[in-house]
């Protein structure tokens, strides 16, 4: 079977429209004002009209306050937050919302850990740490740090492309993909192109 699909950093209708017609499970919204794609509500909410039902959408933040989650989630549909900062496990789950924890991943860190931290989360999202920023940098990590004993789902992401994503899904078998920079034109315009290719990257490598 192959992984979920997950393509983040939405801004335009059209993208989600194209996303959703050539097979994305999901999309991402960031709300995150340090993000070249970050989005208001206003156009959030344009993007998630343009998706057919069956699309889950999630909200993506880096060390939220707490009024800020319940504004997006009172405002708008959300199905899974997406926690890419240093929130702490009883934060996340306080939103009695599916979520996902990022962790952004290096040698010596310990994803096993991570997931008996993170009971609750739906899913432990791994990503490239890079010195200095949250994510959606287009840097990958080294595949062999993600043990075969998670308790949780592993959503692989991090510098994935069309070109890597095959291989990324045979060696990791993720429970699912995130992708941003690689399906891009530019920050926060997604290439149809790019996105068909990548979704059929994932399939190959589910063969
Ligand atoms: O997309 C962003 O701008 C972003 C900002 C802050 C935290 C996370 C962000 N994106 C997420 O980062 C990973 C990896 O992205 P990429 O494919 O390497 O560009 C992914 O989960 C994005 O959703």
């Amino acid at each position: 079977m192959r992984p979920r699909i997950k393509i983040c950093g939405l801004t335009r209708p059209q993208d989600a429209r194209d996303a959703a017609r050539l097979g994305a499970d999901a999309i991402g919204l960031v709300f995150y004002d340090k993000s070249p794609r970050n989005v208001s509500l206003e156009a959030a909410r344009a993007v998630i009209d343009a998706l057919p039902p069956f699309v889950s959408v999630v909200a993506l933040f880096v060390n939220p306050s707490r009024e800020r989650v319940d504004e997006v989630l009172a405002a708008l549909p959300i199905d899974i937050l997406q926690f890419h900062g240093e929130e702490t496990p009883e934060f996340c789950a306080s939103f009695k919302r599916p979520y996902l924890k990022a962790v952004r991943v290096k040698p010596g860190v310990d994803l096993v850990e991570w997931a008996e931290r993170y009971k609750d989360a739906r899913g432990l999202l791994a990503d490239a740490f890079v010195e200095g920023a949250h994510g959606g940098t287009g840097a990958t990590f080294d595949w062999r740090l993600i043990p075969a004993n998670l308790t949780i789902p592993l959503i692989l992401s991090g510098g994935l492309t069309a070109d890597n994503v095959a291989d990324a899904v045979r060696r990791v078998l993720p429970a699912a993909v995130d992708v941003s920079s690689g399906v891009e034109a530019g920050k926060g315009i997604k290439d149809a192109a790019k996105m068909q290719a990548f979704i059929q990257g994932v399939t190959d490598g589910s063969l």
